[in-house]
């Protein structure tokens, strides 16, 4: 790793135009500037077809800044680093002139000639781009160079190889940051310090004391404008392979011998290779799928996913999934990892409820009502923090227990808002640490993983589709397969780190 805090470079956005760069990227990059974690000798170089001069392009970026951050009184002084380079990816003649500026950029600036490639692009040109940038002597550089790839990484094991050997021609593995935003949310960071700075769970933190763990990550939001995209990924590839997948591997990796990337990364891919593969006949009995139907979201009716734009009128594309893993290895053997994700549903929330095994006799169960079993949960989003459910004596004469939480919220300890994920990752790339991004093995071990469930689902249509109502919690087979286990899903709305 070559890390350093306050690191120059040129910055080279593809799709610097797009909603991501708009709504994230100039942002995030801002963020940093305010603060001072971007060296003021960077430069950014926006890459688009649309023809923009560099004045109109400077304005978008202060449009974006505003628009989404209250105070920017350094904004002017900011956006003058920016750069536009109107150039069509596909178009080879035009990567020559995109070196010569780069190269006036570096003088200009002096940036050592450290480069940054954002492919803030469609996925079906990734590969393409990297080609190029090898191929006109872009990467030609006497500082380090750097890749960063959006999702999706590939449609499925074949396609990610064959990018990833796209892309492997032109950088090293250590060159390549892998996006998964999820992994710069603060709470998700937070998984590994709960687990290995407390003394009071990791001995717990196996299947002698756990019953199960539930992941969930819920929208209210449909598909909006990315029908077209949706329509061929579907909840399973855009968030099971990648987001969830990071969760349960956080949750569920032995403690590194070292924090850094190369032991976290090793421990990770650890456990992608112990889950148990679900294939065939099994998959419908471990994971479950939905589509919503019209509802009812904070008053307003919303449509069928089959009526939003650019989505098929028989689609058989899933919007929600709710799947049972179980991670074959000494420490979680025979302790479910349940996770659900989906569009539409009745709250925005990301949460992890560990659930603990019943105390071995209840002294207290004379009372009509059986205790509660204890939880530990993960606030992930909206609200950030931690929650432990206990019993407690209930204040009286009698000996009765009763639940009570232990809340700790996260958001505003400080008197400050936690970073967002992209400025954190954005940060983490400049200084070269690469501990929050994917590392080929994992992408790999994660499509092969839900390869198999999406070979079976995309060859039989379900008769059932749309089988939830917008604004619920997902289709009753998702309750089912708890149910099986004699579990529920533990309600994302009440478990909240604000609780009175
Ligand atoms: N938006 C989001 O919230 C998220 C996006 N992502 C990923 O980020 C990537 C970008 O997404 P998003 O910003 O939404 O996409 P958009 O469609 O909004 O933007 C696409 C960008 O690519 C440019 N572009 C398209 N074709 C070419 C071409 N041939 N040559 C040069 N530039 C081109 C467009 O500009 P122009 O038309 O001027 O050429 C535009 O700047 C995707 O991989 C997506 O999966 C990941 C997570 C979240
Ligand atoms: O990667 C993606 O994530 C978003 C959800 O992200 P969050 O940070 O708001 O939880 C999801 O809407 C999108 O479909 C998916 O591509």
């Amino acid at each position: 790793m070559n890390q350093n805090d306050n690191q120059t470079a040129l910055i080279m956005i593809f799709g610097a135009t797009g909603d991501l760069a708009k709504r994230k990227l100039f942002p995030s990059l801002y963020k940093l500037f305010e603060k001072d974690k971007l060296s003021k000798n960077f430069a950014v170089i926006g890459v688009a077809r649309r023809p923009l001069t560099n004045d109109e392009f400077q304005q978008s970026i202060k449009e974006s800044v505003k628009t989404a951050i209250e105070k920017e009184d350094r904004i002017d002084e900011f956006a003058s680093h920016f750069y536009y380079h109107s150039h069509d990816v596909t178009d080879s003649a035009s990567y020559a002139a995109l070196k010569n500026m780069a190269s006036d950029l570096d003088n200009h600036y002096q940036l050592n000639g450290n480069r940054i490639f954002y492919l803030a692009m469609a996925p079906e040109f990734f590969g393409s781009i990297a080609l190029h940038l090898k191929s006109d002597g872009l990467t030609d550089v006497r500082g380090f160079k750097r890749l960063v790839i959006e999702k999706p990484f590939g449609h499925d094991l074949e396609s990610a190889k064959e990018l990833n050997d796209q892309i492997r021609t032109a950088f090293s593995e250590d060159e390549i940051y892998r996006i998964d935003h999820y992994l710069g949310k603060e709470m998700v960071q937070n998984i590994e310090v709960i687990r290995f700075a407390n003394a009071i769970f990791e001995p717990l933190w196996n299947s002698r004391f756990i019953s199960n763990i539930q992941v969930t990550s819920s929208e209210i939001l449909g598909v909006e404008e990315r029908g077209r995209y949706y329509e061929n990924s579907g909840a399973l590839r855009d968030m099971v392979q990648n987001h969830l997948l990071q969760m349960v591997a956080l949750l569920a990796m032995e403690p590194p011998i070292r924090l850094n990337t190369e032991e976290i990364r090793s421990e990770k891919v650890k456990v992608l290779r112990a889950l148990r593969p679900i294939e065939g006949e099994e998959v419908n009995k471990y994971f479950v799928r939905g589509q919503y139907d019209e509802g009812t979201i904070n008053g307003k009716t919303v449509p069928s996913y089959r009526q939003e734009p650019m989505v098929a009128e028989n689609s058989n594309t899933e919007t929600f999934v709710a799947g049972k893993l179980l991670i074959d290895n000494f420490r979680w053997a025979g302790v479910p990892f349940y996770i659900r994700t989906g569009k539409r549903m009745a709250a925005k929330s990301t949460k992890i409820v560990i659930q603990f095994k019943d105390v071995p006799m209840n002294l207290y169960y004379q009372t009509e009502q059986p205790l509660n079993p204890n939880l530990l949960v993960i606030h992930i989003q909206p609200e950030e923090g931690v929650t432990i459910h206990l019993n407690a004596k209930k204040a009286g004469t009698g000996m009765e227990a009763t639940p009570i939480k232990l809340n700790y919220a996260n958001k505003g300890i400080d008197g400050i808002n936690t970073p967002e994920a992209y400025e954190k990752l954005l940060y983490d790339c400049m200084r070269g640490d690469a501990t929050n991004f994917t590392h080929w093995d994992e992408v790999a071990l994660s499509w092969s993983f839900t390869d198999k469930i999406s070979d079976v689902w995309e060859n039989h249509v379900d008769e059932s589709f749309p089988n939830y109502k917008s604004g619920t919690m997902g289709p009753k087979c998702s309750d089912e397969l708890l149910e099986k286990d004699g579990y529920f899903w533990w309600p994302v709305t009440n478990l909240e780190v604000n609780d009175k």
